[in-house]
């Protein structure tokens, strides 16, 4: 089992090498190779994907990513922004199935931004579309306005487009996963403005009408952004566009009691699939050995599970960070009083000598 191990940048370094030591203490048969990427390809080859880190991406059986960007690369142009990488990533090998799982811990429903009883037994997954929507949508870019309000002005335009076999593929990998839960999508567009949400919506009310034992319902994006803070536990699967899924995914990720909980799976229809942490490389705390490493630890669980067949090393991982959580270690970031404070590095020492004891 070839597992590419690709860092980045900021903290993402600093969660990988726990994820890779809590994988190697599994003592399974991967062999796992790293390479740069992002800010750290383009310091390496002037490129924020280089040819050899695509390459090795491309002929593992799955990666794991740490996070990409840094502020100090934001005057340069587009294409050699770190972010291009993992966009980059996701549309070369086809990762069209983004699978986010928001879960509250037990013993994290005080860690949570809402009240422990909004949060307690909550489990939401978000299946975000991930190669299509605006974040690829042709043509882009800056012209002189040849129209608008202001003609003749600079303006800025990026493409929001969705193809039917887009969206049915997408419906269908939430409407199968919805079949091992609790049998709920909500499909949240923004069908009243938008036509390429008008489409969405259409599109998966058809797609439904084959798993007539799963509900449907629909809902604006707006609206599920306030749902989800007021009453979370209605959602069960969540599927929506690229843009939505990400910034959703986000607030979600604060139900769970930090965006350091929230782990992702990214899959094409070959089952290959690229792990990571839903969250960015945090310059902030970039270097400073506090970031959490759960995002990362859990997010290598899912690589077992969904590229690797390893069902039971997942299990055994996941239950290890329950058992980190109720033996009360936090990171910073979900750390309250009468819990005990730790690092990145011994939180993800303390996963593997919980996996002695699961
Ligand atoms: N997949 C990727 O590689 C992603 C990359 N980015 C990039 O990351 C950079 C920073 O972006 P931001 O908007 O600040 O988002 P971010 O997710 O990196 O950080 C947002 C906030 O969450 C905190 N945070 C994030 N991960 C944490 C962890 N594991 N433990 C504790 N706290 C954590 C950060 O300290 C910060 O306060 C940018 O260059 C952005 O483009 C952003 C999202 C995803
Ligand atoms: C470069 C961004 C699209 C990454 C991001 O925010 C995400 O995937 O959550
Ligand atoms: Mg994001």
């Amino acid at each position: 089992m070839k597992i590419a191990v690709l860092p980045g940048d900021g903290i993402g370094p600093e969660i990988i090498a726990e994820a890779v030591k809590v994988l190697n203490a599994l003592n399974l048969d991967l062999q796992m190779e790293t390479a740069p990427v992002g800010g750290a390809g383009y310091e390496a080859s002037g490129h924020p994907l280089p040819p050899a880190t695509l390459k090795l991406a491309q002929e593992a059986d799955a990666i794991l990513f740490g996070a990409v960007g840094d502020w100090k690369y934001d005057t340069l142009d587009r294409p050699l922004r770190p972010e291009q990488a993992i966009l980059g990533l996701r549309k070369a090998l086809g990762l069209f199935a983004n699978f986010r799982p928001a879960i509250c811990y037990k013993e994290l429903t005080h860690a949570s931004s809402l009240k422990p009883e909004l949060v307690a037994g909550l489990d939401i997954l978000i299946i975000r579309e991930l190669t299509g929507d605006i974040y690829f949508g042709q043509p882009r870019g800056r012209r002189e306005a040849p129209d608008g309000h202001f003609p003749g002005s600079e303006e800025a335009f990026d493409t929001m487009r969705y193809s039917r076999p887009e969206i049915e593929r997408i419906a269908h990998v939430a409407f199968q996963a919805a079949q091992k839960r609790d049998k709920r999508v909500t499909s949240v567009d923004k069908s009243n403005v938008l036509e390429t949400f008008q489409l969405w919506k259409d599109v998966v009310t058809e797609v439904a009408k084959q798993y007539p034992d799963v509900a449907l319902d629909h809902m604006y994006v707006d609206n599920a952004a306030m749902q989800l803070v007021k009453e979370p536990k209605r959602f069960d699967v969540v599927v929506t566009g690229n843009m939505f899924g990400d910034i959703l995914s986000d607030e979600a990720s604060m139900l769970t009691g930090s965006i350091g909980m929230l782990p992702s799976a990214s899959l094409n229809d070959k089952k290959q699939g690229l792990y990571e942490p839903s969250h960015g490389s945090a310059p902030d705390i970039a270097g400073k050995g506090i970031a959490n490493p759960l995002a990362t630890i859990l997010s290598a669980a899912m690589m077992l599970r969904f590229s690797l067949g390893q069902e039971a090393a997942a299990l055994k991982i996941e239950a290890a960070v329950q058992q980190v959580l109720a033996d009360g270690l936090r990171t910073a970031d979900i750390y309250s009083e009468g819990t005990t404070k730790v690092s990145t590095a011994q939180m993800g020492d303390a996963v593997v000598k919980a996996l002695a004891s699961v």
